[in-house]
Parts: structure tokens; sequence; C-alpha cells
């Protein structure tokens, strides 16, 4: 079934830097956005996410082909229908001087309102389900101007909402949250595209969140490309691994989590059980032990004993047991080998 809402067919994005020259970050991007899914775009520094975003909302030309909304070229829409169809939530802050958070809100109906901005009452419902929708009916009459960053982040997706839009693009929504509002930002937009059957598009740094939340990624490399898949279709093909690649840096494939490159300091016996052991593994890891759970002939071993109210880590050593109560005293010895 195909519900594509937005196209692009071999669109050529860039800059034109002077009359002869022109800077193409990327090219040749064919891909659709369809309607209920949330579409996470990723990519490093300068791989021109947000050139896309502001080629795909018909705010820069682009260099060449076309993007198509519900099949209407998006360069040849009026704004107002354009608004209509499409909105933009972008990340620089805006300064609103003293509007309350409503009033920003129901400026998201302007494509609708009469020449004066006069909300109808069905405006008036619209404007306060999509504050509802972000759970913020607690912020609405409070000044845009004094509200934190995730609940202003929070206002200007229910202004975007307010739009009744079917595309909406977001330029870094969770950029200068803390990681419990990115969590929320990221499920609430999720939740939105189910709800509303919009096709949501964001560009993120949150690798991880992404992995674990979007329909869809689209990924940019530094050459241009751009990659399209279920999440775990880029893990697959090693275009994640390939993307990000940097020096001191690689991504593991078998967790999904990005690891310096750490001096390899040889392998190590563990043993346990619960909560402790995983966080054992992974403090050996971070510095640079190789962990073994099946052989137990290596010459080091850590044996993890928990209880309800204490944690040891039993460290034997040429027969010798070493016994510490916490991983950073553990480490410490170990680092002393
Ligand atoms: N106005 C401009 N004129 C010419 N080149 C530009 C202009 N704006 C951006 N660029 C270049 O286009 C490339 C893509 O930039 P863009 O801001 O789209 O990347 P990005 O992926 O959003 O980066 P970041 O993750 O750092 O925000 C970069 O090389 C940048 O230097």
């Amino acid at each position: 079934m195909n519900n594509a809402i937005l196209t692009t067919h071999n669109l050529n994005i860039g800059y034109q830097i002077s009359r002869k020259n022109v800077r193409c970050v990327a090219r040749d991007i064919s891909v659709c956005l369809e309607a209920g899914e949330l579409v996470c775009l990723l990519g490093p520094n300068g791989a021109g996410k947000s050139t896309l975003l502001r080629s795909l909302a018909g705010m820069q030309p682009p260099i060449g082909g076309e993007v198509r909304l519900l099949g209407d070229d998006i360069y040849k829409l009026a704004p107002p229908e354009l608004a209509k169809r499409l909105s933009l939530v972008l990340t620089e802050k805006v300064d609103v001087g003293m509007l309350s958070a409503y009033t920003l809100v129901s400026l998201g109906r302007h494509p609708y309102t009469d020449w004066w901005g006069n909300l109808t009452p069905e405006d008036e419902a619209i404007v306060h389900w999509a504050i509802k929708s972000v759970g913020a009916l607690h912020l609405a009459s409070r000044q845009v101007s004094e509200l934190s960053d995730g609940e202003r982040q929070k206002i200007m997706i229910a202004r975007a909402l307010a739009q009744s839009p079917i595309v909406m693009l977001l330029d870094e929504p969770t950029a200068f949250l803390d990681l419990p509002r990115r969590v929320e930002i990221m499920q609430l937009l999720r939740q939105l595209a189910r709800e509303t059957n919009q096709a949501i598009l964001l560009s993120t740094h949150d690798l991880d969140l992404a992995l674990r939340l979007a329909d869809k990624v689209w990924l940019l490399s530094t050459n241009g490309i751009l990659h399209v898949g279920a999440p775990e279709d880029l893990v697959l093909s090693g275009a994640f691994a390939d993307t990000f690649a940097s020096e001191g840096v690689e991504f593991d494939v078998a967790s999904g989590e990005f690891h310096l490159h750490t001096s390899h300091k040889g392998e190590i016996n563990v043993r346990g059980e619960g909560i402790a052991i995983v966080w054992t593994i992974r403090a050996l890891q971070r510095v640079g032990f190789k962990v073994n759970q099946i052989q137990n002939s290596l010459p080091i071993s850590v044996e993890v004993v928990s209880n309800s109210k204490q944690v040891l880590w039993k460290i034997t050593k040429n027969k010798t047991v070493y016994t510490y109560d916490s991983l950073y005293e553990l480490i410490k010895f170990l680092n002393y080998l």
C-alpha cells in the first residue's frame, strides 16, 4: 500500500555560492514520507540534514530534481496552501516577546483564520487539542519567554500541530534537552504520527533514541548519499557503521552502541548473576578487557557476589583472592596489573 505524502525525485540539494559555482551537499535523493510514520534523519555534523529539511519544506530551492507534496510541486504551491499541508519546527529559540503559550499555539491556525486572525470555536478547539496532545495544558497561560527549553519545545510542537498539517518537519527537536525530556519528546512525536496519521520527519543526533523509536531512518553520509530503511536494516547493511566511522570511535553492531577505541588489556573471566554482572562487564570493557563468561581457565577471574544489601567483587589472580566492594576499586586494582 502506498501512503506516500511527500516524495522527492532525483533531488540535488545545496547552495549557489557564486554566479557560476554551486555547492552540492547531497544528490540523487528519491525518497518518500508516508502517513503515520516517524522518520529520523541522521548524519554527522555538516552532512546536510538542515539543508535537506529546508529543501523539503520549500524554503530552499533545490539544485535539481523535485519535491512533491500530495502530488503537487512544493515550489509551486501558494504559501497559504503549503502552510495547511506542512509545518516546520526549527531549533533556534524564537524571540516571541510577551506571548502566552496559548497565543503562540493559536498562531498555528493562521492559514485558516480571517484577515484579522480571529479564531472560530472550531479553531479554539483545535488549539486546545494541540496543547493537550503535547501534555501542556498546564502551560497554556504562561509566558513563552519564561518556559524551560523542554516546555517551550512542546509548545512549538503544539503550534505546528495546530496548523493541522499532513507533514511535520522538525530540525533537531531534542537539542538542548536532558535525556528524560529527549525520550519524552521522541515518544510524543511517534505517538502523534500514529494518532494523527501525519508523516513526521525529524533530524537528530540522538542515534540511540532514533534506533529505538524511528519507523524509518534516513541516514545522510558526508559523501552526500542518503541511505533509507528500518533502523535495523541500516545497522545490518553496515551503512550506520560506515557513516559514523571516525578515528577513535566505532559502532558496535552487536550492542548498537558506539565505543571508544581502547587499548586491549587482555581477557578476563567473569561469573555472577543479576544486574551487577551487567555493569561489571560494562566497566571491564570500558577499560579495555575482553570479557569471557564461559571459559574458566583464564589467569584472572572476577566473581560478582551480591545479596539484597551488598555487592562484592572477588578477583582471583595466581590463586590469590582479593575482595573489593566497588567497581571503582576493582578497576583501580586491574589498572595496576
Ligand atoms: N548558506 C550556506 N551557504 C553555503 N554552504 C552552506 C550554507 N549553509 C550550510 N552550508 C554547508 O552545507 C553543508 C551542510 O550543512 P547543514 O547545516 O545542512 O548540515 P547538518 O547536517 O544540518 O549539520 P549539523 O549536524 O552540524 O547541524 C555544510 O558543509 C555547510 O557548511
